[in-house]
């Protein structure tokens, strides 16, 4: 079914609008709309468009299925047809408003035109307790542009229908508290986002969040530790939506000089325990990395600090897009 899903998705449909016009779709189409059978390829062949003179033929009574381009897949949608293809999924992270809120967008554009599978999008805090000196002086730039929730909620809904990658919103707990998590939950639905990451809410705290999720369409992503404990591993796994978050190191985030070598084990004690994709992260500083994670057989590298630091840390917004360009190049052909 999930094959023949895939191979629906990658047919070119036929279009017809109110206008009665039928145009070669160049869209993927979703896979809940139907390839128009031959019969309707063509519903208008023997009829006189309605209004331009006798009616010579009778209208064709056909279900008005306007077939439109399929909305970007869910998080999860996208790690099964990455499996399908027998990929590792490349999910780069960046901070919101940095270096600027005029820059972000571009950056998500290239990042999701660059072959990103999913994004993930960081809400600028203050108080970043897991992120390391990268992300943490990210933040801190687009802090002090005054950058707020609310603005990367606008903005984001304003790329993401132009984007072809699933975003996932990652923002620490306060910020969804503020809001109010229902309402958050929505405006970030509205917004365009598919997911969402809170890397300071433990399990036992997710119902309240989980709801709002669901009640909105979010998937909710769950975090791994090397120090959590196996049972508990399976539990997180079994709760998490979208994939599984293997973090590769205890610590904050950061690049490394290398990869922890127990992350080999660490990965497959957890995919023992879940049939969800799981993705690493924390410390990959390029493509040797990430290719050495998927050899492991990871079906996603994340990738943050490497990216946000060509972004945010060159010369120029303009030299920054363009270096952080460069490296999901590198990483994309890697993976
Ligand atoms: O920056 P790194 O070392 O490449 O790690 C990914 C990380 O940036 C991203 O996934 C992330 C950013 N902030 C976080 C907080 C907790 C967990 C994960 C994150």
């Amino acid at each position: 079914m999930a094959a023949s899903r895939t191979a629906m998705k990658r047919t070119i449909g036929m279009r017809h609008c109110g206008g009665g016009l039928m145009e070669r779709g160049g869209a993927p189409w979703g896979r809940h709309c139907r390839v128009p059978s031959r019969q309707q390829r063509n519903p208008f062949a023997s009829r006189s468009v309605a209004g331009s003179g006798p009616q010579r033929h009778p209208i064709h009574r056909f279900s008005s299925s306007i077939l439109v381009p399929k909305a970007v897949p869910s998080v999860s949608e996208r790690m099964q047809e990455v499996k399908e293809e027998g990929r590792c999924a490349l999910i780069p992270f960046i901070v919101a408003g940095d270096p600027d809120m005029k820059t972000t967008p571009k950056a998500l554009q290239l990042l999701s035109d660059g072959g990103a599978d999913v994004i993930e999008l960081g809400v600028p805090y203050s108080d970043p307790l897991a992120d390391g000196p990268t992300i943490q002086a990210a933040a801190t730039r687009a802090l002090e542009k005054r950058v707020t929730l609310d603005d990367v909620l606008k903005m984001l809904a304003e790329v993401s229908p132009g984007l072809k990658s699933p975003v996932v919103l990652f923002t620490y707990f306060n910020p969804i508290l503020k809001k109010g998590i229902d309402q958050f939950c929505k405006e970030a639905k509205a917004a365009g986002a598919s997911g969402l990451l809170v890397p300071d809410l433990p399990l036992e705290e997710t119902p309240p969040i989980r709801e709002g999720c669901e009640a909105h369409g979010l998937e909710l992503v769950m975090l791994v530790t090397p120090t959590t404990p196996k049972e508990r591993m399976g539990t997180i796994a079994n709760a998490s939506q979208g994939f599984v978050y293997l973090v590769s190191l205890a610590g904050v985030t950061g690049t490394r000089a290398t990869v922890a070598d127990n992350v080999q084990e660490l990965l497959s004690d957890l995919q023992s325990s879940t049939d969800k994709s799981v993705a690493v992260g924390f410390g990959v500083s390029g493509s040797e990395q990430a290719k050495l994670i998927k050899s492991w057989g990871a079906e996603g590298v994340i990738v943050g600090s490497a990216l946000v630091k060509q972004l945010g840390e060159s010369g120029s917004p303009e030299q920054g897009l363009e270096s952080m360009g460069a490296l999901l190049k590198e990483l994309r052909e890697a993976l």
